[in-house]
């Protein structure tokens, strides 16, 4: 840079052409960022609950009905009773059993454990099958578990009991997360999900009593065991009456009916499964829902680590036993359960003027916790102590039960019961584990108040503006989720009245980004039935991220992606593999260590196949190259590289593709050879394979394809028949010049 202000002017040099080049492309790649970060937004009108006239509670509870709300209560405050019974009757349990407080609390976290990572699995459940079956038959387990639990002979069935009644309650937060977003008006979802969330103080507070009575009603040593048996019939009627009477709603039904104006009809095909791991990353992919869950991550820290350093505090320094703790900390619950009404009705009276606020306005509520909390610790008279850190647990109180109806307007619909189940991963797993180690630590050393006045700020301060951030996001998530379901119906109502003319691969608006760096930009293709399509474009363009995308490797940030008009957007490879989607890659494409007969072999073994119709399709591929049969006991390691393409695409042949896709099919090849793979790949063509090519010989994809698509810098700059394309010198060069189109 120096030199360039020092030095006299000189003609320009290859080296300065090269910075302009450079300098350019930069400028490009910022333009394409800011771009990025302009993303679709919808008017106001459009978003579902935005601009929505107010809804009473009474109006919300009969367009959604009682019993949906009413259940979720029940059931939570029954399966809160039933953990609490645990904390109640531990003394009990460990005299009869003759085990120590460790060996109790370990038996209790595997139930912990298990309710964790047990929403998981069920949320994804949930998302596909009737979520009230699901409430039904995890109700009864829950049920048989506490009696197993009752009739423990030794701890191993204490273990047993404990973990299946923490699976069997694992349901509640997706599920009924899930539900109750379906279930009531997007104006009242605020106020339904703060019922929902006061049901979990409210069994706190009377866990303790209700356990403790039945088992001094029931006396004796044993009197423990009617603690859990006395629970599992209440449990057991509460499971029947959602088999018989929990309504399952449409999912997303009131999205669908702001956004399209009413319910979608069902779709001409069903889309392919989920699976977890997908839906993870799709979720990631929700921003506000991302900083949300890292903001409650953060917030964990101080969230698990609170309630147990201030336990200890107050025997440590107060020498308040484990009853008056007891009640002190239940009284301090007091204003969190106002506070939760309270932001409930807020949630939904601020939602339908400024969405985004909501968000904002939970991140303030997490900093002030700190906040507040700190303040209180600087306090020793006791009163004073409990109550700021009463006002503190209202603050997160508020803040949490804003989050349930945040989620369920950010996540796609069909991932909501996932998405409810991951947020309390973060906030135990994330924050809960570390911050409860470093507490240990910190108060070991310099005692509680140390302790919690070094964590609880550093913890409230990073959620809170977290949080704030991640508000920023909100109404372009919608907006994406939005322009998702109309993109659907325009394209259901398209296939409904053309069924005949489904293409075979469909990509619509699909944006995809490497981590912060974003790829392809509004991409959208068609290939038809038994067309092939040659994919070009200068170097670095988005060609192979496309096919990743295309193949399941890839989960965009936006868009769609279709096989015969079945949307494969969020399903894995494998399962895009087994519907058809095969992609054959440029070099090592089968193993050297093995002959061709057992790469062939190899190619088949997990497609399910019986043995004859192994051999069947063995035959065809000898058939369609018979050089293979001649070098079928050779090491597929010895073949020449022409040799090896072809044993790659013969085994990818094997699974007869419904689109074949191909990255540079010539690459390193002789002329010769690749004559000889066309020839195999025109024999396809006119079997009616559809295919996608992606070739660094354009005289080759123009020559071979129908039609082609021209990409550069990650966008679709030309569409349209193969010849067209041959005939605009402009793009053409491109792929020669590289990205110097000057
Ligand atoms: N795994 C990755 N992580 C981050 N960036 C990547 C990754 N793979 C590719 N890219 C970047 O994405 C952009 C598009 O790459 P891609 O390989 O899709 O282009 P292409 O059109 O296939 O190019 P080529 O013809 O050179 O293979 C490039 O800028 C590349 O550097």
């Amino acid at each position: 840079m120096d030199n360039e202000t020092l030095a006299p002017p000189e003609p320009p040099s290859a080296a300065s052409s090269l910075t302009a080049t450079v300098l350019a492309e930069e400028a490009d790649r910022k333009a394409a960022a800011a771009d990025r970060s302009a993303p679709v937004l919808m008017p106001d009108d459009l978003l579902p609950g935005v601009g929505a006239s107010s809804l009473g509670l009474r109006a919300t509870l009969r367009r959604g009905g009682w019993v949906t709300i009413t259940l979720a209560v029940l059931l939570v405050v029954v399966e809160q009773l039933s953990r609490e019974a645990t904390n109640v009757l531990g003394p009990d349990i460990q005299s009869w059993f003759g085990i120590s407080d460790t060996k109790l609390i370990g038996l209790a976290s595997f139930g912990g454990l298990a309710l964790i990572m047990g929403a998981i699995p069920i949320a994804a459940l949930a998302d596909r099958l009737p979520r009230n079956r699901i409430v039904a038959v995890s109700g009864i387990f829950g049920a048989l578990s506490l009696i197993g639990a009752g009739l423990a002979q030794n701890t191993f069935h204490l273990f047993l009991a404990f973990t299946l009644l923490g699976a069997a309650t694992a349901y509640s937060n997706p599920v009924f997360g899930s539900l109750i977003a379906d279930a009531y008006p997007i104006e009242g979802r605020g106020r339904m999900f703060s019922l929902h969330a006061t049901a979990t103080p409210l069994g706190l507070a009377l866990g303790p009593f209700v356990a403790g009575t039945i088992a001094n009603l029931a006396g004796g040593p044993e009197g423990w065991r009617w603690g859990y048996l006395a629970l599992a019939a209440p449990l057991a009627v509460l499971a029947l009456a959602a088999a018989f009477f929990l309504p399952e709603p449409p999912r997303g039904q009131f999205e669908q009916t702001a956004v399209l104006g009413g319910v979608m009809e069902q779709k001409v095909r069903p889309e392919l499964p989920v699976t977890i791991s997908i839906a993870y990353q799709r979720l990631r992919k929700v921003k506000t829902f991302y900083f949300m869950c890292m903001g409650i991550g953060a917030l964990g820290l101080a969230l698990i680590t609170v309630p147990l350093q201030l336990s200890l505090l107050l025997e440590d320094e107060y020498g308040y036993g484990p009853f008056t703790r007891g009640w002190i900390l239940s009284l301090a619950q007091i204003p969190t359960i106002v506070a939760m009404f309270v932001a409930g009705a807020a949630f939904d009276r601020i939602y339908r003027v400024t969405p985004e606020r909501t968000v904002r306005l939970a991140g303030s509520m997490i900093i002030a916790f700190g906040v507040i909390l700190v303040i209180g610790l600087q306090f020793h008279p006791i009163v004073l102590l409990i109550g700021f850190y009463g006002l503190a647990c209202a603050c997160t109180g508020g803040a949490l039960v804003v989050i349930n109806p945040l989620v369920a307007s950010v996540a796609p619909y069909r991932l909501r019961g996932q998405a409810f189940a991951i947020v309390p991963v973060f906030t135990f797993l994330m924050g809960g584990f570390i911050g409860a180690l470093g507490a240990g630590a910190v108060s070991d050393a310099y005692g509680e108040r140390v302790a919690l006045t070094v964590i609880v700020p550093i913890s409230a301060i990073a959620g809170g503006l977290l949080f704030r951030y991640g508000a920023r996001f909100l109404k372009a998530d919608i907006s994406r989720a939005v322009e998702e379901m109309l993109e659907e119906r325009a394209e259901t109502e398209r296939m409904r009245a053309n069924p005949d003319d489904i293409p075979a691969l469909q990509v619509r608006n699909l944006d995809f980004s490497y981590g912060p760096v974003q790829i392809l930009f509004d991409v959208n293709l068609d290939v038809r039935r038994g067309e092939v399509l040659a994919l070009l474009g200068t170097n670095g363009a988005g060609k192979s991220t496309l096919l990743r995308v295309i193949s399941g490797l890839g989960i965009p940030d936006r868009g769609v992606v279709r096989l015969h008009g079945q949307s494969l957007t969020y399903s894995e490879a494998e399962v895009r593999f087994k519907a058809g989607v095969v992609q054959l890659r440029g070099g090592a494409g089968c193993f050297g260590q093995l002959t061709v007969a057992e790469n062939l072999r190899a190619a088949m073994l997990s497609a399910g196949l019986t043995p004859a119709e192994r051999e069947r399709r063995t035959e065809r591929a000898y058939e369609r190259f018979p050089a293979l049969r001649e070098a079928e006991r050779t090491l597929a390691g010895d073949l020449s590289g022409g040799q090896q393409q072809m044993l790659a695409l013969a085994m990818t042949l094997l699974h007869d593709p419904e689109l074949l896709i191909i990255d540079e099919l010539s690459l390193g090849l002789a002329p010769v050879v690749v004559q000889e793979l066309l020839e195999v790949l025109n024999g396809l063509r006119a079997e009616g394979m559809t295919m996608i090519i992606v070739e660094q010989s354009l005289n080759l994809a123009l020559a071979f394809a129908d039609r082609a698509v021209f990409m550069e810098k990650g966008r679709i700059m030309f569409e349209g028949p193969a010849d067209e394309l041959a005939e605009r010198d402009d793009l053409v060069r491109a792929v020669f010049l590289g990205n110097d189109r000057s």
